[in-house]
């Protein structure tokens, strides 16, 4: 398994790119069961994820080829469907989950493997099995697989969700665009990840309202057409990249990303005395004078702090000046970071769902290990922040979420180096 030895380090500077969103991206690629026409996603993000995404969609029947070194995704599916999909795919990937709705719409029945845990918490499905019920499937769970029917099609439908679930609210507005007559999403999920989404099932003839509020209305359509879209900016890439001049000072532009993505994050980044500006090629950092402050974060559905942010803002804060506390209020096991922060000499307590971090001076190198996803790249962060050489290992968490990470914070002066397992 390859690691990552990161060494700490001075000022940065320079620009770094940000690619489409993950999160975005595992959403739209399933939309293309919802037609037999192609669909052609622009700014995909070069990711495992994203190859995990295609060979489950080749699994039922549809092909994804990526273009342009995997910039360019041309997805179609205009032959016969398979409608089950397999647990030896969709346990390596929690997105796995979204083929649901649209195999449901196209095929009038569907058999998904429950994604399972993951180390971060459990996933659930029943808010999503809710969602689909309401419009009309019968949905049984046999054997660990999901079990759903849609005898005489989907109908349109009002249905409120008990908790605004992301995947939820992708799976509901890609069944209920295929369903007869009009849906109604209240209380539905209003993150960037479902605008996006809804921007593309329109650009293929979709009719959505409301994408980005809490009530989205859905007037199904008959069939839905190809259309070629480009992926939203990753927020979350965006955000991790910010933190990096934060840790180090210096300035770093980062092409690409937009402020509104995540005016929760700025907000804190700013009252930590980090400065933040919004210029016409991207978003611009740099680190006030003196040391960074502590502040408090909870985790929130959108608009609020991002939970897929939590661990990179705690490697910032373990240095700031004071104690900060950290609530995490979406996924119950999402604080694995700490315990390997804390062997870089972080003071953190982990009581339930809050951490509370007492900044140190600074931070000492050390072996670490990445637990998930979003942790991987903290311990980066901090070993940038940190005295002497930091050894990241179990990086192939890191590989599911940011493509060519060490390329893109070399680029800005960072001393950062992948060892290729022997
Ligand atoms: C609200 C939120 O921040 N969602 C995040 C979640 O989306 P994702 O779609 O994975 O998760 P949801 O938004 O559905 O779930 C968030 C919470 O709802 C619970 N739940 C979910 C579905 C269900 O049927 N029953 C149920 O109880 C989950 O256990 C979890 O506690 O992870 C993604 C990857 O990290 C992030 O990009 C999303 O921003
Ligand atoms: C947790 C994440 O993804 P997943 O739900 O696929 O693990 C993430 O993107 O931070």
């Amino acid at each position: 398994m390859d690691s990552i030895v990161v060494r700490g380090n001075g000022p940065l500077s320079g620009q770094i790119p940000i690619a489409g969103a993950k999160n975005a991206c595992l959403a739209l690629m399933p939309a293309t069961l919802l037609s037999d026409e192609p669909l052609t996603l622009t700014n995909a993000p070069r990711l495992s994820d994203i190859r995990t995404m295609t060979e489950l969609l080749a699994s039922l029947g549809a092909e994804v080829t990526a273009l342009q070194d995997g910039k360019v995704l041309a997805a179609s599916c205009h032959g016969e469907i398979n409608p089950v999909a397999d647990y030896e795919i969709v346990r390596k990937m929690r997105a796995s989950n979204l083929v649901l709705g649209p195999l449901l719409a196209r095929m009038g029945h569907a058999v998904v493997s429950l994604p399972g845990g993951c180390a971060i918490g459990a996933r659930p499905m029943d808010i999503h099995v809710d969602a689909l019920s309401a419009l009309g499937a019968e949905i049984e769970l046999k054997d660990g697989y999901l079990h759903a029917k849609a005898r005489g099609g989907l109908r349109g439908a009002t249905h409120e969700m008990r908790f605004a679930s992301v995947g939820a609210t992708e799976n509901f507005l890609m069944a209920a665009s295929l369903a007869k007559g009009t849906s109604v999403l209240k209380n539905a999920a209003r993150e960037p990840e479902i605008v996006d989404l809804a921007r593309c099932l329109r650009a293929m003839g979709a009719q959505i309202e409301g994408d980005g509020t809490s009530e989205i209305v859905i007037e199904g359509v008959e069939r839905l057409h190809g259309a070629t879209h480009p992926v939203v900016a990753d927020r979350i890439e965006l955000g991790t990249y910010m933190l990096a001049p934060a840790i180090c000072g210096g300035e770093v532009e980062c092409l690409g990303g937009r402020i509104d993505l995540i005016e929760a994050f700025c907000e804190k980044l700013d009252a930590a005395g980090v400065s933040v500006e919004q210029t016409h090629t991207g978003v611009k950092v740099s680190r006030k004078n003196g040391r960074i402050r502590a502040v408090d974060v909870v985790t929130e559905p959108f608009p609020g702090f991002p939970t897929d942010l939590q661990a990179q803002m705690m490697a910032l804060l373990t240095t700031a000046e004071g104690t900060s506390v950290l609530e995490e209020k979406i996924f119950e096991n999402r604080f694995m970071h700490a315990p390997e922060l804390t062997r870089m000499g972080a003071n953190i307590e982990v009581h339930g769902g809050h951490a509370t971090v007492h900044g140190v001076e600074t931070l000492k190198g050390a072996p670490v290990m990445a637990t998930d996803l979003r942790a991987s790249v903290s311990l980066i962060l901090a070993g940038l922040a940190a005295e002497g050489e930091t050894v990241v290992s179990r990086v192939y968490h890191l590989d599911r979420g940011y493509e060519r990470v060490e390329e893109k914070l070399k680029a800005v002066g960072a001393h950062i180096e992948r060892v290729k397992a022997s």
